[in-house]
């Protein structure tokens, strides 16, 4: 398989792009003019830069408004290929994208425009090279590949063939199984981007809105398993034209890029298994199955209330480490790890959050397989020295910076707890009644979203919810939970805008993504709200006005309502069934726990809610400008 990457796509300088593409590992890049002429090295000293840096033209694009003009017009368009074609030999790009005319005075007819390329196929061919149609969705005459394919055959050019691009054919719906009867000789090029699905202008949301596949909602995968099925065997590039991605960093954006086409491509392969380009092996997506622990680093007295908040909550101290100054607390099979240490990743984590959820534990069918194929996606390993007693349990770089561990069976990793631990480890009866842990929340900028989607979605087997917007008093937070089918296993991503949000004002305090609550299920939300009431807990507490609400939206029992108002719980319910939430009160900086239950087929988090919880965690807030103790 050759990988290849438009330069667009990056942000950057033509050398800062380079340099990320080629240090992810992409073949190729198809260089976009403007990149090119924006440089102040010559073609011949650019072309060499590029192969320098390992990288091969994969294509020099775009050329516009060149088929169904005729008289001036047409000896000027030809005139043009003739300068980018010497341009190219400079260069040393073999292939010249030839977008559909969108020229007002470019005249339709298939044969018109056959016999401009056919022409054109004359000239490139003189110096070797070779011209790709490609059909763009908002072309005057030409707007569908089966009519640029159908062009490209009457032109009868060996040095004419077509180029597919999944935005255009996908954005216009038309069934790319039409694809398949495509010769794959035939296709000289085939571009892949995906796209939020968002009603708007066509080109207009191709010039803003692509994105990685995988990271929208086209049917990209169906796309290219048809341009697969024919035997085309050329590059598999990414042509993502992106607002966000403009302002993005090129290194991140390449590594999503790479992590975005090899997943795609091993579905491919997957669903494809005759195919003739030859993907890569790589173990298949890991079945998630739950969260298994969630560590904290902290220390001081946030590592006291921290201990003293869990007490509340019904959780028992269980055993500490063989070695190290870390205490495994426990309620069901909710597992909090405390750390303490004063070296290693967790007291580095600590020392660039302040008290900070560091590491994330989930357990998964097989931690190699997850590992092996989070490292054929371009993830970071994470490695630290295993000490004396510890076992080897494999792991990554996640949001922020933070560490997930992978827990299985299969290797007897899940055995950890009594391996490095002293003490019983085993829950102990008389808690709260929680169970597991429900969710776990991720707090991010809103830039950084389609990212982790991304991670999560590519690795595991794991789907995207839609997104929903949380509306905070002061900015926009944007939220899109991604869950295992089985829903055992919930991430939630939670994007700020702005600081003034209170996820915001978490990411400014923490210096960056990282996890900002943790929510335990119970099965009876009431009988837990009892218990850590009698152990001390103190609940986020919610207004009187979000009751009488409450009774107003759902037409609830007046005892019911009472009942949820006594215990601060707040509720919601959609056609699947109901949900029960309460809030502990922000702790460190911004940090907060949950517990919900859930009721029949509800599948949310009760976002409708959201907007009463954020103004009350933020009555409760520490200050602006009190330093953390
Ligand atoms: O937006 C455009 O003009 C444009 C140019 C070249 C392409 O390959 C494309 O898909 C879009
Ligand atoms: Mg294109």
């Amino acid at each position: 398989m050759k990988t290849s990457i438009a330069t667009v796509s990056i942000s950057g300088s033509l050398r800062e792009k380079l340099a990320a593409i080629s240090k992810i590992g992409f073949d190729g890049i198809e260089i976009f003019e403007q990149d090119f002429i924006a440089d102040e090295g010559s073609p011949r000293e650019i072309g060499r830069m590029i192969r320098d840096h390992g990288l091969e033209i994969t294509l020099f694009q775009p050329f516009r408004d060149f088929e169904g003009l005729t008289g001036e017009a047409r000896r000027r368009a030809f005139d043009r290929a003739r300068c980018k074609f010497d341009t190219m030999v400079e260069l040393g790009a073999e292939l010249l994208l030839v977008c559909s005319s969108v020229h007002p005075e470019s005249l339709g007819g298939i044969d018109r425009a056959a016999q401009d390329l056919a022409e054109l196929g004359d000239i490139a061919a003189e110096r070797g090279l070779r011209v790709g149609y490609e059909a763009l969705a908002w072309g005057r005459h030409v707007n569908d590949h089966r009519d640029a394919w159908e062009i490209v055959r009457r032109a009868d050019h060996p040095n004419v063939g077509l180029i597919l691009d999944s935005f255009h054919t996908l954005a216009r719906k038309i069934d790319p199984n039409t694809i398949r009867r495509i010769p794959g000789d035939r296709i000289f090029f085939v571009q892949l981007a995906d796209a939020p699905q968002i009603e708007m202008d066509l080109l207009y949301w191709s010039r803003h809105f692509r994105c990685m596949p995988g990271e929208g909602d086209l049917p990209v995968q169906a796309f290219m398993q048809a341009v697969a099925a024919t035997g085309y065997d050329g590059p598999v590039s990414l042509e993502i034209f992106n607002d966000q991605f403009r302002g993005g960093r090129p290194e991140g954006l390449a590594r999503d890029g790479y992590r975005s086409l090899a997943a795609l491509m091993d579905d491919v392969r997957r669903a494809e298994p005759d195919i003739r380009i030859k993907v890569p092996d790589m173990p298949a997506r890991v079945a998630a199955q739950g969260v298994a622990f969630i560590e904290f680093a902290t220390r001081g007295e946030e590592a006291e209330a921290l201990a003293k908040l869990l007490h509340c909550m019904g959780f028992r101290h269980v055993g500490d480490h063989v070695s190290k100054r870390v205490a495994l607390w426990r309620q069901g099979e909710a597992r909090v790890v405390v750390n303490a240490e004063t070296e290693g990743f967790a007291n580095s984590a600590y020392l660039v959050h302040g008290t900070t959820v560091c590491d994330v534990g989930l357990s998964v069918s097989s931690a190699a397989d997850t590992v092996a194929r989070a490292l054929a996606l371009a993830a970071e390993p994470f490695e630290q020295p295993v000490g004396p007693g510890e076992m080897k349990i494999p792991a990554i770089r996640s949001v922020g910076g933070s560490v997930m561990h992978f827990i299985d069976q299969v290797s007897g990793l899940s055995d950890v707890w009594s391996v490095e631990f002293r003490g019983s480890g085993e829950a102990k009866p008389g808690g709260a009644g929680l169970t597991r842990i429900d969710h776990v929340a991720e707090t991010m900028n809103y830039d950084e979203m389609l990212s982790w989607s991304l991670f999560y979605t590519s690795i595991f087997d794991m789907e995207r919810t839609p997104m929903v917007d949380v509306v905070d008093p002061d900015g926009l937070v944007r939220s899109q939970a991604i869950k295992s089918r089985d829903g055992r296993t919930r991430i939630t991503l939670n994007g700020a805008e702005t600081h003034r949000t209170l996820a915001g004002s978490f990411l400014a305090e923490s210096f960056g993504g990282a996890v900002q609550h943790v929510a335990f299920a119970t099965d009876d939300i009431f009988a837990t709200a009892r218990a850590m009431a009698d152990l001390g807990f103190e609940p986020l507490p919610m207004t009187v006005n979000y009751y009488h609400d409450l009774r107003a939206r759902f037409g609830l029992e007046p005892s019911r309502v009472e009942e949820l108002m006594a215990f601060n719980i707040l509720y919601d319910e959609d056609a699947d069934g109901a949900f029960f939430q309460f809030y502990s009160r922000p702790f460190a900086e911004g940090l907060f726990f949950e517990v919900v239950q859930r009721v029949g087929g509800y599948d949310g988090y009760g976002a409708a809610n959201a907007p009463f919880r954020i103004a009350a965690q933020k009555r409760l807030m520490r200050p602006k400008g009190v330093p953390r103790k």
